[in-house]
């Protein structure tokens, strides 16, 4: 008789992810695990709905799996019937539009078909590309086939679609276009690799210290821009790498704080430890104090056996990046303070003080000396954290770097795209330099690369077409006024879905974030605007 596995010594090693899917889909999936065989053993399991639950259960029965991913109406499944974390891996809109502008070069007439849900922010892409989209959704395969036959009678030539109704679609007839792009899939398999660190964390399984939560991805030469702001940004960073000093980086939303900290620590000595990060205002004051610090046994209600190490310890010998550090509590300021002076932690509950090694970066929007003069951030802390002190110009500061990047992100999106750059593409790109001078970019870089990202798919679509200062003001109305767009983050990504998206994490903002393809601080600001802060 099988007996269910023991956390044996292999369970500390990589986690372990099912892939489960019966379409062209698990195709994607086997691409794309290759990537990820040094940090994860994953597993594809063709098999689909109840074939598939009951598959899964038994190999359960003695086999550890910390994640499952899968798509549409078969995620829908699993996700009522196992109790694994089930990652949906879903299709970005910048998917959507892809799919659509492969599409189109076969036909005007279009049929959209997913899962449960239209997407009503389509009209407008609709209009502006001269298309006919007609949306149509599904929940069994019945439907799907059932709303091809009615597209087929209205028309309509190609359908865009998860893997089944594209399979549907061929047998009828018409064209499939596969929704699904490999960077989806990657993001699918980066959520469920962050949720499978969080369930053994939550297990036992692992320690905090032996993971890589999120290592630091980006060094020095992800920091594009050659004007003579950013040239001295990164001789700063070069300069600060020597140090061990605090950091304090300051910057508007999407200036790259983030990249900027990453790159201090990929430039020191500190690069082969770990680079842990934490947005302060994104975590509620309670749970901050034993993420940050860890707690013992005993020390609440639900405390894990054996207590847990704080992310002062995981980042031993390395770098700790406190993310929006201006809206941390006066409480926790005060024990920060502590921890930085006596280089000493003392987790929740604690009697034994622990001596930490790490250097500490932080980062902030705000304006903290301002919030220093009023008395919501101690000023102590304040000259703690900011020995060395780093600024990162908004995008409107250095119009130099606007062709730089823009041709940057548009050769790298329609890369993605599998798209040839325009042999003449700088010189279109500097024919729109007063254009893009002339917006305020209040998302800064992340608005410019998403505006590109747009653009993109327009010349894929349209291959012909030059990129001109009115093609672009086609494709980006926003640019004429001058204003913010009225969108910065994906249609998609409204309240609800990210309520939706949090519950799913478990509460994890960070890997909710990534999930819908915006910066924790965007997240975090959607809330407090929808009055759900308090919700982590
Ligand atoms: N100088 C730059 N060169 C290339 N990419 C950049 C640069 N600055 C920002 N980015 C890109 O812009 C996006 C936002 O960067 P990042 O998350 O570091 O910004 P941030 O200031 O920390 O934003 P937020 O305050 O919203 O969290 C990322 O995709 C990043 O790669």
């Amino acid at each position: 008789m099988r007996r269910p596995a023991e956390p044996t010594a292999t369970a500390d090693h990589k986690p372990v992810i099912w892939t489960v899917a019966i379409s062209r889909l698990q195709d994607l999936f086997r691409d794309i695990i290759p990537e990820f065989d040094d940090r994860a053993d994953i597993e594809p399991i063709t098999l689909g709905f109840e074939d598939a639950v009951r598959h899964i259960r038994e190999r359960l029965e003695t086999e550890r799996c910390d994640a499952v991913i899968a798509a549409g109406s078969n995620a829908a499944y699993l996700k009522s019937r196992l109790s694994l974390p089930v990652v949906v891996a879903k299709a970005s809109g910048f998917d959507v539009m892809q799919a659509l502008a492969k599409a189109r070069k076969i036909t005007p007439d279009i049929g959209l078909i997913t899962y449960q849900q239209t997407m009503p922010e389509l009209v407008d892409f609709q209009n502006t590309f001269g298309l006919r989209i007609i949306q149509r959704t599904y929940v069994t395969a019945e439907d799907a086939r059932a709303q091809i036959s009615e597209l087929k009678a209205s028309g309509i030539k190609a359908i865009v679609g998860a893997g089944s109704v594209v399979d549907l679609a061929e047998e009828a007839g018409l064209a499939g276009i596969f929704i699904y792009s490999a960077a989806s899939i990657r993001q699918a398999f980066e959520d469920a690799l962050e949720l499978a660190h969080y369930t053994r964390l939550e297990s036992g399984r692992v320690a905090p210290a032996a993971d890589d939560r999120p290592r630091a991805r980006h060094g020095i030469g992800s920091l594009r821009g050659d004007s003579q702001p950013m040239q001295a940004v990164r001789q700063s960073i070069e300069l600060f790498a020597k140090s061990s000093a605090t950091v304090l980086i300051q910057g508007e939303t999407g200036t790259g704080k983030e990249l900027a900290a990453q790159a201090i620590h990929r430039e020191s000595q500190r690069a082969r430890f770990p680079f842990v990060a934490i947005n302060c205002g994104a975590v509620a004051e309670s749970l901050l104090e034993s993420e940050l610090f860890g707690y013992e046994e005993g020390a609440f209600t639900g405390s894990r056996r054996g207590g847990r190490a704080g992310l002062f310890e995981a980042a031993s010998r390395g770098t700790l990046f406190l993310d929006e550090i201006g809206e941390m509590p006066l409480p926790l300021q005060t024990r920060l303070l502590r921890v930085l002076e006596e280089r000493e932690v003392m987790r929740v509950g604690g009697t034994r003080p622990v001596p930490v090694n790490v250097r500490v970066i932080s980062a902030t929007h705000c304006d903290l000396d301002q919030r220093v003069k009023e008395g919501r951030f101690r000023a102590d802390l304040f000259y703690r954290l900011c020995v060395l002190r780093l600024r990162l110009p908004p995008l409107r500061e250095r119009a130099d770097d606007l062709v730089t990047l823009a041709e940057w992100c548009l050769k790298n999106a329609l890369a993605d795209l599998g798209t040839r750059p325009h042999a003449n593409l700088h010189a279109e790109v500097v024919a729109c330099a007063p254009l893009l001078g002339a917006h305020a970019w209040p998302g800064n870089v992340r608005e410019l690369r998403n505006l590109m990202e747009r653009l993109a798919l327009f010349l894929a679509a349209e291959p012909l077409q030059a990129l001109t200062p009115s093609l672009l003001l086609k494709i980006a109305p926003e640019l004429a006024s001058g204003a913010a767009p009225a969108v910065l983050l994906p249609p998609d990504a409204e309240v609800e879905d990210i309520a939706g998206v949090l519950a799913r994490f478990k509460g994890n903002r960070e890997a909710a974030a990534r999930h819908l393809g915006i910066s924790r601080t965007t997240l975090w600001r959607k809330l407090k605007e929808a009055g759900q802060e308090s919700q982590t």
